[in-house]
């Protein structure tokens, strides 16, 4: 999948800087309280990622910003607008990117953009977007002939054909190559570049290391966590882990200066002894999404 470059992004960004507000969002479905009081905020030109385990909400909270879905209680504005009441205006200037994929149907790759870009006040050119997205070479076959990853590129082409100020993502991702993945990171990058927001969901821990700006952790219905991926659980949670034997004992010590450790045991064990097992790792943004979400909050329902 190779990527070019495309033009400038989204209409008129006057106003707030806020993409989205959020607060209190709560969501039950039948006994199960989905969303337990949920805050977002999204400032404009920002990559956000939402992250959590199966279940978390996600979805659910994607889908009420995209107006898809009802609230039960709280607050909610995107570009401005209350999604349960905005019309066809406010619709236009979202991109969205759902988990399922489309229906297939008789018509070529090229065929399907374009159709979709006449929704759109302003679109971007459907041969630029085909592209971007790396589907030249298919933008006359049928939509029912690509592979997997090959349609889950068209529904991203689909996605930002509008030209979207905020575009979800929802599991965008999923079933990509590798190399798909990397030239799809590019791509979302010169959106943002070009001023468009991107909310995004994952559960590839990389992919949000590589692209959020910021994100939050969902678990059980409520934010856990928001921060940079650099930052977040807190300042303690990315301290380097020492690790080694003592006489057969396995130890582990936390510090922000493992170096110093290190030349103690190494002083310790004697000249030209080596340290029975030792490692020093600094722990990765998987390990810090993993310490987070396995204190899972009391069920709310
Ligand atoms: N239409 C629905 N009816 C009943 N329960 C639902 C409905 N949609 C979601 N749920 C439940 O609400 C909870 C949150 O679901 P949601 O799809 O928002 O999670 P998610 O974080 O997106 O999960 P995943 O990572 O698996 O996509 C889950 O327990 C799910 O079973």
């Amino acid at each position: 999948m190779t990527t070019t470059a495309l033009p400038a992004a989204a209409g008129t960004r006057t106003g707030s800087t806020a993409a989205l507000r959020v607060r209190g969002l709560r969501k039950r479905y039948g006994t199960h309280q989905a969303l337990d009081g949920v805050d977002l905020d999204v400032a404009r030109g920002e990559i956000f990622a939402v992250l959590g385990p199966n279940g978390a909400g996600k979805t659910t909270t994607v889908e009420i910003l995209e107006g898809f879905r009802s609230r039960d209680d709280g607050e909610v504005s995107v570009l401005g607008q209350d999604p349960a009441t905005a019309g066809r205006d406010w619709r236009a200037r979202l991109g969205v990117v759902l988990q399922e994929a489309r229906d297939l149907t008789e018509l070529t790759v090229a065929e399907t953009v374009r159709a979709t870009a006449r929704y759109y006040p302003a679109p971007r050119d459907p041969a630029e977007v085909i592209a971007a997205v790396g589907l030249e070479e298919k933008a006359g076959k049928r939509v029912r002939t690509l592979s997997g990853g090959q349609r889950r590129r068209l529904d991203v082409a689909l996605g930002i054909v509008g030209r979207p100020e905020l575009l979800f993502l929802d599991e965008p991702t999923t079933g990509f190559d590798p190399e798909a993945r990397r030239a799809f990171w590019d791509l979302v990058r010169s959106l943002r570049d070009d001023g468009t927001t991107v909310l995004l969901t994952t559960h590839y821990l990389d992919e949000a290391a590589q692209l959020a700006d910021r994100a939050a952790v969902v678990n059980a219905g409520r934010v856990v966590a928001v921060g940079t991926p650099e930052t977040l659980g807190g300042p303690g949670a990315r301290t380097p882990v020492v690790r080694w034997y003592d006489d057969g004992q396995p130890r582990t010590e936390r510090t922000t200066t493992p170096t110093a450790l290190v030349a103690r045991l190494a002083a310790a064990a004697g000249t030209g002894r080596e340290i029975d097992g030792l490692t020093v790792t600094r722990p990765s943004l998987e390990d810090v999404y993993l310490d987070l979400i396995r204190t899972r909050p009391e069920d709310p329902s």
